[in-house]
């Protein structure tokens, strides 16, 4: 199947891609959005958009930079600007593409950019990704069950994490439409609710141990 290229995607003003604007590519366009803090962003967060690639077949990444997850401090968060810098710097990847689409927006919480994106870009088929540890407290998300019925999700492994994530309220509410990681490929197709989880290779970079070895001066 050929694959899409960054820039045959029409970017309207508000920043958000619009349909393709080659008319000739009549398929859907697959792209996985990893929102994330990017507090800064790291090797882990490549490693999993390389992945998704790998795993879901998707054409592009997005790395939603969140202006401020509704569950995290302010405090110790660096400018938004800044993380968006230190995103675009570590995609180093054609099709990862660092972007600025919740500030553009005004949303904070996951369920309106979903919807809004949904509304703006209706010919894009999306899924979202993201780390064990943020299916872990899923369900401490503002309307987290809207999210499984707006867009099919993929849950990628994280050092100390699976368990907590499998046993999770989210995991086991939506238990019936877990697909099974063999078929990860066909997720991007399927009609929410649909989610995967992923026992992939782990990769130990966070975000917060780069801030405190920073802190440390090592
Ligand atoms: N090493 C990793 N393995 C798997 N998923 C990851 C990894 N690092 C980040 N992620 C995922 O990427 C998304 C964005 O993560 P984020 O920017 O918050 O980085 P973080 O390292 O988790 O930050 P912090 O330590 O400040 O919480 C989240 O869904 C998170 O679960
Ligand atoms: O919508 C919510 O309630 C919500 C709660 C926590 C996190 N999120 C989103 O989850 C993504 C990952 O956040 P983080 O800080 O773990 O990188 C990011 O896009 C946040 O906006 C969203």
């Amino acid at each position: 199947m050929a694959r899409v290229r960054p820039h045959s995607l029409r970017v309207p003003a508000s920043g958000v891609a619009a349909v393709p604007a080659n008319g000739a590519d009549r398929r859907r366009i697959a792209v996985g959005l990893m929102g994330g803090s990017f507090n800064p962003a790291h090797e882990g967060h490549r490693h999993v958009a390389e992945l998704a690639f790998r795993r879901l077949g998707l054409d592009e990444v997005w790395w939603l930079v969140s202006p401020q997850n509704p569950l995290k401090p302010a405090a110790g968060m660096a400018a938004f600007e800044d993380r968006l810098e230190s995103a675009r710097r570590a995609a180093r990847h054609p099709r990862i593409r660092a972007r600025d689409i919740e500030a553009r927006l005004g949303t904070r919480f996951t369920a309106d950019t979903l919807v809004a994106l949904r509304r703006r870009c209706p010919t894009m088929r999306f899924v979202w990704i993201m780390g064990a540890d943020n299916l872990a407290g899923f369900h401490r998300w503002d309307r987290w069950s809207l999210i499984f019925h707006a867009c099919a999700v993929a849950v990628f492994d994280r050092p100390s994490y699976s368990l907590g994530a499998l046993a999770s309220r989210a995991a086991h509410r939506f238990a019936r439409f877990r697909v099974p990681s063999r078929a990860s490929r066909t997720l991007a197709r399927r009609r929410p609710p649909a989610w995967v989880f992923l026992h992939t290779r782990r990769h130990p970079a966070s975000a917060t141990r780069i801030r405190e070895a920073a802190r440390n001066g090592s």
